[in-house]
């Protein structure tokens, strides 16, 4: 039966890419009003499999559901918020008019664009071009842009690289408030400390998912002190029974 309670359901998901099987037949379930969080090495798949919930992706077979809708289908459009991992805002634009570009495409009202703007802490740069603005203040701007429409799903692609500590740390606790107010998020990370700060984590190594658990259980399956250790023994286990 189709789980409709879930924000995220892929089935034996595969995709190519320049002509090499890089996600091999994925099957999780990605529960709503939670921070889940995409973690593995370089390379393993996270952008793939957050493209091919977005719906940009071409998928070899299987599928993917959102809100039991296939990925990408129209009913979706305004329902679904993505950040690319490099900031996809007009520099030449002022933030509060990059904000509002991308809120008339969603239908949203100029109090959405200035709450959009507050949630990301920019308010002070509003009238700023962003072009003059920190790499990390760009970030923003783009989660603003995605965030603008309220979306029930929020799927973001390495969101804190290259944040300082402060501003990570805010940016989590705003992940949090929003999955209080009932958005689903996914979150891509290769920085494994972030794991901690997810309600549930999937590890996605080499294409496949070597771990859907929570933080808790990460560190008790694997006896390790903190993520990047458990993640490690999560590796050398997969290997070994190879
Ligand atoms: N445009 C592309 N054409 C061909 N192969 C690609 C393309 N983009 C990614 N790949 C390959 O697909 C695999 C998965 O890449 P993907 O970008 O999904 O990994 P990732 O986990 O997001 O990595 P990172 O953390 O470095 O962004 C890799 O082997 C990569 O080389």
């Amino acid at each position: 039966m189709m789980n409709t309670d879930a924000a995220i359901v892929a089935t034996s998901l595969t995709v190519a890419r320049g002509g090499r099987e890089v996600l091999h037949g994925i099957d999780v379930t990605i529960p709503r009003a939670s921070v889940v969080g995409l973690l593995g090495p370089s390379g393993g798949g996270k952008s793939t499999f957050i493209r091919a919930v977005v719906g940009v992706q071409i998928v070899a077979s299987g599928e993917v559901r959102v809100f039991g809708e296939p990925a990408g289908s129209p009913a979706l459009r305004r329902r679904v918020g993505y950040v690319t991992q490099s900031p996809s805002v007009y520099g030449d634009l002022s933030v509060r008019d990059n904000v509002a570009y991308f809120g008339a495409i969603v239908g949203a009202s100029h109090a959405d664009v200035d709450r959009a703007i507050e949630t990301v802490g920019l308010t002070d740069h509003a009238g700023q071009a962003v072009a003059n603005l920190s790499g990390g203040q760009r970030s923003r701007v783009s989660l603003a842009a995605a965030l603008v429409g309220s979306p029930d799903l929020l799927v973001l692609d390495e969101p804190t690289v290259g944040l300082d500590p402060v501003l990570r740390r805010d940016l989590w606790d705003l992940f949090h408030r929003l999955a209080a107010a009932g958005t689903s998020l996914l979150i891509s990370s290769h920085v494994m400390d972030e794991a901690t700060r997810c309600d549930r984590l999937l590890l996605l190594r080499d294409g496949r998912i070597i771990a859907d658990t929570t933080p808790a259980d990460l560190l008790a399956r694997t006896g390790a002190p903190d993520a990047e250790t458990a993640f490690l023994a999560l590796i050398e286990s997969a290997e070994a029974t190879r």
